[in-house]
């Protein structure tokens, strides 16, 4: 079915919002959901554009990226046959017919329990232990759009289980907890090699994934997931490799890179290839590293040798499954999951959304219909980044008297768990003695930080021996410390995207959170200009007599 788009388009770019789905559940004759597939080749709507606003690109591919035009068309599909609804969400089925429709029912986007998700028995078994027993709704959709084949890209807000929404399809088709065929007694294939390959930007960020899948194989078998982040001793991982034979490698692109090169790692048979945080591993900084990620994980899975762009010749294989994640997913992305999978998809909380790759395959031309309606996704998704439980605040303050302010804050807000970004490396450890001058625990963390060092602060930080973590970028991405309550902008983040994942930082799975943004008057212009790109109030405050008192507006200006 093709339904004219007009006005009414933004009601189908709001059915992609995780926070809309309300509206929806309202919307009674909406019995499947309905997914929304951008097309190249579609003839019959028009939708206007306004001009995208991806002004809060941040630095790296997505701000190089065109500008759609105005005037673009969207086709929406209705739900076509694609799956039969007798097979399990977990039956592997190659999708030929994948083109442009799928139908996946919308209960199991609403799945209350793994179980109906369909997750194999063992693996469910051993979620109950770890305390994991109702899905999140990113994982409610993701996991049964993996478990079909698909190479999606999960775009949800920060704390929201992207993690497990990618690990959980993967985990039930890999390793000791995997739906065995024909109910049979099945033993763990020793041949088997490497089946999951997972990057992420930080040796902190590997780590923490690592952490979630031993817990979820548990201690027996927690051997057959391989840590390969960088500033580890290489040898002694390229030991475990060999002598553990693991089956999920989670790493940070330089070191993954490196033990490839050197002929001691090897992903040609590999069946995922997850990239956590895909946005900054897009940017130049990893560009070399990545390209030999693609190249090789999979590798003798492919099937169709096509060139790519970005990133060279890559990835266009029929085999290997292709996972992008982010709270942020900036247009390079799209263009990416288009030019590196096969009819890709986007995935929300509760919804579904074909990224469309007919015609060549690749990034689409600059200015066509579906780049316009993907920058719209996108623009959209900027918004869904945060959230929603988390409240945001500015206070304006002179530099010599931030750290005051920051203090003031921490008590007034009685925080407890307190992360402050700052933008440059050198000022943290000052501001770290500044906090311990005035009774705070606090420390630094940062990448001029050894290994051991960094996951020393880390771990006290968790435990709760220190109040304050002083940190940089490096801990903006991923970092999960479910008992953060407050985040401060001791500098003002460069955009908004920045601003969204150092903000996700507290309010995790639907916790209470707070962000101050302490700035100058000057610098105010920049606070509201990423309070409109991001959608949510960021109201001025002060702090007096150890309590915030929220300001007018007027009275900031
Ligand atoms: N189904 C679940 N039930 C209970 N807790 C969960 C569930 N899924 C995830 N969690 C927990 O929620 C927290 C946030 O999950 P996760 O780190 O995967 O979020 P995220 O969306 O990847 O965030 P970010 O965008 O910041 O990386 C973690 O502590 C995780 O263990």
């Amino acid at each position: 079915m093709e339904i004219l788009i007009g006005h009414s388009h933004k009601n189908v770019l709001a059915f992609a919002s995780t926070r809309s789905h309300l509206f929806l559940r309202n919307c009674l004759f909406l019995k499947r959901l309905t997914i929304a597939c951008m097309s190249t080749s579609s003839k019959s709507s028009y939708v206007r554009n306004t001009p995208n606003s991806l002004q809060n690109a941040t630095l790296d591919l997505s701000s190089l990226e065109d500008k759609p035009s105005s005037i673009k068309r969207v086709k929406v599909f209705n739900p076509a046959k694609f799956r039969s609804s007798t097979r399990s969400p977990l039956t592997k089925a190659k999708p030929p017919e994948l083109k442009r429709e799928l139908k996946i029912d919308e209960s199991l986007f609403s799945a209350k329990t793994f179980t109906e998700l369909g997750l194999p028995p063992l693996l469910i078994d051993q979620l109950n232990k770890v305390g994991l027993t109702e899905p999140t709704e990113v994982q409610a959709t993701a996991i049964p759009t993996i478990s079909q084949n698909h190479d999606t890209v999960i775009q949800s807000y920060t704390g929201s289980g992207k993690t497990l929404a990618y690990l959980l399809p993967i985990l039930s088709e890999v390793g000791p907890l995997k739906k065995l065929e024909g109910g049979e007694n099945e033993t763990l294939d020793k041949k088997q090699g490497i089946e999951a390959v997972i990057v992420a930007p930080s040796r902190e960020l590997g780590m923490q994934i690592v952490r979630e899948v031993e817990k979820i194989l548990g201690p027996e078998d927690k051997r057959l997931v391989q840590q390969l982040v960088g500033g580890a001793n290489r040898s002694r991982q390229e030991e475990a490799l060999k002598k553990n034979k693991p089956l999920i490698i989670v790493g940070t692109p330089g070191r993954i890179a490196e033990i490839s090169a050197a002929g001691k790692l090897h992903t040609h048979m590999c069946r995922f290839l997850v990239m956590d945080e895909v946005d900054q591993l897009l940017s130049f900084n990893y560009r070399e590293d990545m390209h030999r990620i693609l190249e090789h994980v999979g590798k003798r899975r492919s099937g169709s040798q096509q060139s790519g762009e970005i990133l060279g010749p890559l990835a266009r294989r029929s085999e290997r499954q292709t996972i992008l994640v982010s709270a942020t997913i900036p247009f390079s992305v799209i263009r990416a999951a288009r030019s590196w999978g096969q009819d890709p998809v986007l995935v929300r909380a509760k919804s579904v959304i074909s990224l469309d790759s007919t015609g060549s395959g690749l990034a689409s031309e600059p200015g066509s219909a579906s780049n316009a309606a993907s920058s719209k996704v996108v623009t959209q998704g900027a918004i869904d980044s945060l959230p929603p439980s988390l409240e945001h605040y500015y206070s304006l303050s002179k530099p010599q008297h931030k750290v005051d302010t920051v203090r003031r804050c921490v008590h007034a807000l009685d925080a407890k768990t307190v992360i402050v970004f700052m933008n440059n490396t050198k000022p943290i450890k000052d501001v770290v003695h500044k906090l311990e001058a005035r009774g705070m625990k606090a420390a630094e963390l940062h990448g001029d930080l050894g290994k051991l060092a960094r996951s020393t602060i880390l771990k006290k930080f968790k435990d709760g021996e220190l109040r304050v973590l002083v940190t940089n970028e490096l801990s903006a991405r991923g970092l999960d410390v479910p008992e953060c309550d407050l985040v401060v902008n001791l500098d003002l983040p460069t955009d908004s995207v920045h601003y969204a994942h150092r903000a996700g930082r507290t309010g995790r799975l639907g916790r209470k959170g707070s962000v101050l943004s302490i700035c100058e008057e000057k610098e105010v212009f920049i606070v509201k200009k990423m309070r409109r790109q991001l959608g949510v109030g960021i109201k001025p405050c002060e702090f007096k007599e150890g309590k915030m008192i929220l300001q007018r507006e007027e009275d900031v200006e």
